[in-house]
C-alpha cells in the first residue's frame, strides 16, 4: 500500500511522531507527504531537515491534507477544533482521532455532523511497525474504515471494535506498552541482583519477553499452556511464580488496567 495522499498530524508529540515515523518506515508515506504541527515548532527542526512539513498553523495543515490525524491531549482538543473548524468544513477530510476518552460524537459536536470521524488507539510500538491498534467509528463509511484498517495494518496489527470499548483498548494496548516495559525492567532488576550486569540483564529480559509473546502469537496458544511446559515439578519456576502470585503479581496488573481504563474514560470530561 503506497499512497499519493497527504496526511496532517496535528499534535506531533510522542504518539504523533511515532505514527509519522512508522508510516515512513513502512513506505506508505514519504516525509514530504506528511505535515507535522505543534506550537513549539523548534522542537521539530530535525524532522523538518528530514523533509517533513512542519508548521504551527493547524488550519493551513488541514486545508492541504486528505487525511487529518488529531494527536493532542484531551484537554488541548477543544481549542484546536475551534482553530480547524472552518478548514475542516471546506473539504471532506477523513478525520482520525487518537485522542483518549473523546468520542466521535464529541468531535462532530464541534466540527459539524457531516465530518467522518474514525477513532484509532495505537501504541508507541507503531514507530517500529509493531503497534496493536484498535479502531472504532459511529459514522464513517465502510470504505474509509477499511482504508484506516489497512493504514494501521502497515504499522502493526489493527482491529475494529465497538466505540464503547475504546477506553478499555486504551488501557490494555496503549497504556499496556508501559505495563509490559515495567515488567521487563523489573525482571532485569531481578537479573542484576542475581549476578548479571544491568545492560546484559535488560537484553536477556527483553528477549525472553519477546519469546513469551511470540509463543502465544505464533502458536495461538494460551499462557497457562506455555507456563505448564516451563514449570517442572518441585522446580524453580513454580517456586518463583507462586512467590510472585503470593505478592499480588496478576492482581496488580488487573487492578492497574482497570484503573487506567477508568482514568482514560474520564480524561476529556475532567478537562
Ligand atoms: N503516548 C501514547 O502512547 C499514546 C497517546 N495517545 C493519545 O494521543 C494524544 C497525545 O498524546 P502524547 O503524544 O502522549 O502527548 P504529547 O504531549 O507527547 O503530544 C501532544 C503534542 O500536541 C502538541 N500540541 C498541543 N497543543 C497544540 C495545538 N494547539 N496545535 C498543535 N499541536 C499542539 C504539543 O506540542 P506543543 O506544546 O509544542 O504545541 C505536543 O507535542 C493524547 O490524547 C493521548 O491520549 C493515544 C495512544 C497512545
Ligand atoms: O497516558 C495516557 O494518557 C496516554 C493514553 C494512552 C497512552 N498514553
Amino acid at each position: 500500500m503506497k499512497t499519493q495522499q497527504h496526511i496532517a498530524i496535528l499534535g506531533s508529540g510522542n504518539i504523533g511522531l511515532a505514527l509519522a515515523k512508522g508510516l515512513v518506515k513502512a513506505g506508505i508515506f514519504t516525509p514530504q507527504q506528511i505535515t507535522l504541527t505543534r506550537r513549539n515548532t523548534a522542537a521539530l527542526s530535525a524532522l523538518a531537515d528530514e523533509g517533513y512539513h512542519v508548521t504551527a498553523n493547524n488550519a493551513e495543515a488541514v486545508a492541504q491534507a486528505d487525511i487529518v490525524v488529531l494527536a493532542i491531549l484531551p484537554q488541548q482538543l477543544n481549542k484546536l477544533l475551534d482553530e480547524i473548524k472552518p478548514a475542516a468544513n471546506q473539504t471532506k477530510h477523513l478525520l482520525i482521532s487518537v485522542v483518549s476518552g473523546v468520542s466521535c460524537q464529541d468531535i462532530r459536536t464541534q466540527l459539524g455532523q457531516d465530518v467522518q470521524v474514525i477513532r484509532a488507539m495505537p501504541n508507541t510500538a507503531i514507530a517500529i511497525g509493531h503497534s496493536m491498534t484498535c479502531i472504532a467509528t459511529d459514522n464513517a463509511s465502510a470504505a474509509n474504515v477499511s482504508l484506516v484498517l489497512s493504514l494501521f495494518d502497515t504499522v502493526g496489527v489493527s482491529i475494529q471494535i465497538n466505540e464503547e470499548l475504546m477506553t478499555s483498548a486504551t488501557a490494555l494496548c496503549a497504556c499496556g506498552i508501559a505495563f509490559f516495559l515495567r515488567s521487563i525492567r523489573a525482571a532485569s532488576q531481578g537479573g542484576t541482583e542475581i549476578g548479571f550486569h544491568a545492560h546484559d540483564a535488560l537484553k536477556m529480559a527483553a528477549q525472553t519477553a519477546k519469546g513469551a509473546a511470540d509463543l502465544l502469537l505464533q502458536l495461538a496458544s494460551h499462557p497457562e499452556q506455555e507456563i505448564d511446559k516451563v514449570t517442572s515439578p518441585k522446580g524453580c519456576t513454580i517456586a518463583g511464580l507462586n512467590e510472585m502470585e503470593h505478592n499480588g503479581f496478576s492482581s496488580a496488573m488487573i487492578k492497574g488496567i482497570k484503573t487506567s481504563a477508568e482514568k482514560a474514560g474520564a480524561l476529556y470530561k475532567s478537562e
